[in-house]
């Protein structure tokens, strides 16, 4: 059994994830954290972290997906109680990703733009892709689709998608968001991020390889968030009882 603290618990996926866990024997949720203190699945709510540690909530892994803002405070949380956590919120910025990093040497931690496992597979297909194709000239495109409700952009899986390509060529590719500043041709040595928001697209991702008379494209589309759900759920179970340390969704799918 592993008994879960969910971040964001009155959230889409927090409403998402405590379904598909009242359904799974093999976890629970023993308390929700989120400023909308609504218990709507029968596990009580906390506003902050530090009302959930002063209510002696005992759990072995804690699930994030809140906003940004509110992760520092949680991480703050799951060094001083070695509560393991897997965060999912997109939209870090550098000095909340180094304290990912950081809190990862007091407890384990796994940090994840992207829980499905298309995804994570699309990201070592595009890897392969890059090293081959680049050396042939091609340029790479990213353009990612979402809900109407996103507030960060671009997606966290589309950068995750990028600093992947990064690690494996040899060279740096800097980013582009946006080339209407620009009168000036596309540099070789770039990666073009672009983001559409509308309706209720649950997410998709399109690495386009364009180059001399051919285009390959890498496409990942997310049919409902249950893809997520089921990830980080699997990550949770995964982490119960981990060592410290940064863990990701490759080690969990192996
Ligand atoms: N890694 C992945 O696979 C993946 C998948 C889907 C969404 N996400 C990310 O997860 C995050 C949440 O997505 P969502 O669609 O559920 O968003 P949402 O806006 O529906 O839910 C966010 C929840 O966080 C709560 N919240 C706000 N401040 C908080 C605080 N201080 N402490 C705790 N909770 C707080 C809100 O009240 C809300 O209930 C986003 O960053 C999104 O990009 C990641
Ligand atoms: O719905 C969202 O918000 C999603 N966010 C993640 C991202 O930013 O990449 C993953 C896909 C869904």
């Amino acid at each position: 059994m592993t008994n879960i603290i969910m971040h964001g618990c009155n959230g889409k996926m927090g409403h998402v994830i405590s379904r598909l866990a009242a359904a799974d024997p093999d976890v629970r949720i023993v308390a929700g954290i989120d400023p909308n203190t609504t218990a709507a699945f029968g596990y009580p709510v906390y506003p902050t972290p530090q009302d959930c540690a002063q209510a002696g909530v005992q759990a072995d892994v804690v699930i994030d997906f809140s906003i940004a803002k509110a992760v520092p405070a949680l991480l703050a949380f799951a060094a001083q109680t070695r509560i393991p956590v897997v965060v999912c919120t997109t939209g870090l910025d550098q000095a909340q990703i180094q304290l990912v990093q950081d809190t990862a040497k007091d407890t384990a931690v796994l940090f994840s733009a992207n829980m499905s496992l298309g995804v994570n597979l699309l990201v070592n297909l595009v890897q392969k892709a890059a090293g081959v194709l680049t050396g042939a000239g091609f340029d790479i495109e990213i353009v990612e689709k979402h809900h109407n409700q996103k507030v960060d952009a671009p997606s966290g899986t589309a950068l995750y998608i990028a600093d992947s390509i990064n690690q494996a060529l040899p060279e740096h590719y800097a980013y582009a968001y946006d080339r209407s500043k620009e009168r000036a041709k596309r540099p070789v040595k770039e990666i073009g991020i672009h983001a559409v928001r509308g309706g209720t697209i649950v997410g998709e991702h399109d690495v386009i390889f364009a180059g001399q008379d051919e285009i390959l494209q890498i496409s990942h589309t997310a049919l409902s968030k249950d893809i997520f759900a089921v990830g980080a759920v699997n990550a949770a179970k995964f982490l119960n009882g981990k060592a410290a340390g940064l863990y990701n969704m490759g080690h969990v799918i192996g």
